[in-house]
């Protein structure tokens, strides 16, 4: 799967292709508008019989300049076109100036926007395109748009116009995904050579619509990229453990699950159920007394054993007696699925983690728990050695990081990596495009998954296959890219046959077990 690239490496291999190749830039940006063109006449066909009008946004870098080159293009195939340049024409420069200069010697217009009375004075432009284009800021965005381009992308956004982006949308971070200021969404994108991080890391990735990745000459060894900065999850690299055939269920590991409390004895359950699926060979369910009997019910294969409880029937000091009692020797651990926010249950997860120092999944209220133990947090990673993944949701993760939940859904990629790699652990920041974080900075996102997922029971299944698939010896970042992988492949597969709205959480279990398998894909 090849690298999804940062701002800074694209330009690189712009460079080298321009000076080592000796492949002019001029000639790569025509290639580009080019690309865009073909994009945008094939989905507006009226465009070229003369039927339609096109507003291009044209910015001062070589974004600008891939404008120049679709307004010329676009005249030539007989579309209208108007081209508002944010900024002086006499102020281009290099390849931008000399395209912008090839379009007026065509006799093409350049509308200078520098104030909200020129677009007022050019609102019929807008009013009367069939779509606009926006060449505004691609790679080189640097700090957030605001003043006058903000104002024209906001009544773009309000035309309801369909919008071309040029590379990437105006205002989303090729580097992470976040958005800087006002962006203008897209139905369409064209970018060029290969994605960058910005194309599928969210919130930007779901500005981009319609994504397209055209060749423009640049060769694709330099694109190859030696550092792992962020790449597409998907598991063409994995390579975990075979199963061992004559195997026995001692050979496949025994994961203990920590959850339950009153009301909640499904979430632990499904958590089993999601891990079963795996093949671990044996599964225990560890819950407070009176919830115990019925988490067991779900799930008949699984063990069961009683945690003491507090006197809100949540789990209760000390959990670690009670399974030290019962003699089981886990390979793996799954904490937090419907555990609750008792006053006993950041000391129970703490020392669970102290203790058990073995693979562990620790999601839901564990997080909760965590997050009001940041300072005991610090010591107990300090001690332990084996991987400890965490699995928030936006919510979980605001409050691990004490944060705002808009400010974390605004810079996904880039808090999941800090926070994995200033704590030493995997993390998991679920939603849409799901960011797999490793504590060496290494970043996955992950494309599998459809709203059906948005349901309460679907992260507990999720903590389950995760945990599933360590308990039987996959490597933290094995089990986690499986994992999340296959737990959004299961809801599509799901989705096709059924739709996505509806989905239970239990409908991906046969599925998973395809995937696990090797007989679904
Ligand atoms: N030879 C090349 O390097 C090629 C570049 N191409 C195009 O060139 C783009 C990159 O061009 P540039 O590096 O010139 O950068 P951009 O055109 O993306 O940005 C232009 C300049 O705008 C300024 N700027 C950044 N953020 C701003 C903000 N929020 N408000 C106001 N001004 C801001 C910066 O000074 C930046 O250099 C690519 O995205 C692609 O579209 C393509 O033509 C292919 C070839
Ligand atoms: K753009």
């Amino acid at each position: 799967m090849p690298p999804l690239l940062t701002a800074a490496q694209m330009s690189a291999a712009d460079r080298k292709t321009i000076e080592r190749i000796g492949l002019p830039g001029a000639v790569l940006m025509e290639n580009a508008g080019a690309a865009c063109v073909e994009i945008l006449l094939a989905r507006l066909p009226e465009l070229a019989t003369g039927r339609g009008r096109v507003l291009i946004l044209a910015g001062r870098g070589n974004n600008g300049g891939d404008g120049f080159v679709i307004a010329r293009r676009l005249m030539q195939a007989g579309a209208g076109v108007t081209l508002w340049l944010f900024g002086e024409l006499d102020h281009l420069r290099g390849d931008a100036a000399l395209h912008a200069q090839v379009f007026v010697n065509l006799g093409g217009t350049v509308r200078t926007i520098a104030d909200a009375a020129d677009i007022e004075a050019g609102r019929g432009a807008l009013s009367h395109a069939t779509a606009v284009v926006d060449a505004v800021f691609g790679t080189g965005l640097q700090r957030p748009v605001s003043g006058i381009i903000a104002s024209a992308f906001e009544q773009v956004i309000a035309s309801g116009k369909p919008v071309l982006a040029v590379d990437i949308p105006s205002g989303v971070s090729a580097d992470d995904g976040s958005i800087l200021g006002t962006a203008l969404p897209a139905r369409w994108t064209v970018t060029f050579a290969a994605k960058k991080i910005g194309h599928v890391a969210h919130p930007g990735a779901a500005l981009c619509g319609e994504t397209t990745c055209a060749p423009i000459g640049i060769p694709d060894d330099l694109l190859t990229i030696a550092e792992h900065t962020v790449a597409e999850n998907t598991l063409a690299d994995l390579n975990p453990p075979a199963r061992l055939q004559a195997g026995h269920k001692g050979s496949f590991g025994h994961l203990l699950i920590v959850g339950g409390s009153p009301g909640k004895a499904g979430a632990p359950a499904l958590t089993a159920l999601g891990a079963q699926r795996m093949g671990p060979g044996l599964l225990s369910i560890a819950a407070p007394r009176g919830v115990r009997p019925e988490a067991a019910q779900f799930c008949p294969e699984a063990m069961t054993l009683n945690l003491p409880e507090s006197e809100s029937g949540e789990i209760g000091a000390a959990p670690w007696e009670a399974i030290a009692a019962s003699g089981i020797k886990p390979a793996g651990l799954a904490m937090g699925p419907g555990l609750g926010q008792g006053e006993a249950t950041a000391a129970a997860v703490l020392g669970l983690l102290a203790r058990y120092d073995i693979p562990t999944v620790a999601d839901a209220d564990a997080l909760n728990a965590l997050a009001r133990e940041p300072i005991a947090l610090a010591q107990v990673l300090e001690q332990r050695r084996a991987p400890l993944i965490l699995t928030p949701h936006p919510g979980e993760m605001a409050r691990l990081i004490n944060k705002e939940v808009a400010s974390v859904q605004a810079a996904r990629l880039p808090l999941a990596r800090e926070t994995a790699q200033r704590w030493g652990v995997w993390l998991l920041l679920k939603g849409a495009g799901s960011v797999i974080a490793a504590p060496d900075g290494r970043v996955w996102i992950n494309s599998t998954g459809n709203h059906g997922l948005a349901a309460g029971g679907s992260g507990d299944l999720l903590t389950g296959i995760v945990a599933g698939l360590l308990s039987q010896g996959w490597s933290a970042e094995q089990a986690l890219r499986a994992g999340v992988y296959w737990h959004g492949r299961a809801a599509d597969l799901v989705a096709e046959k059924r739709g996505a709205a509806g989905l239970a959480a239990r409908d991906l279990l046969p599925e998973l077990q395809r995937l696990r398998n090797g007989v679904a894909e």
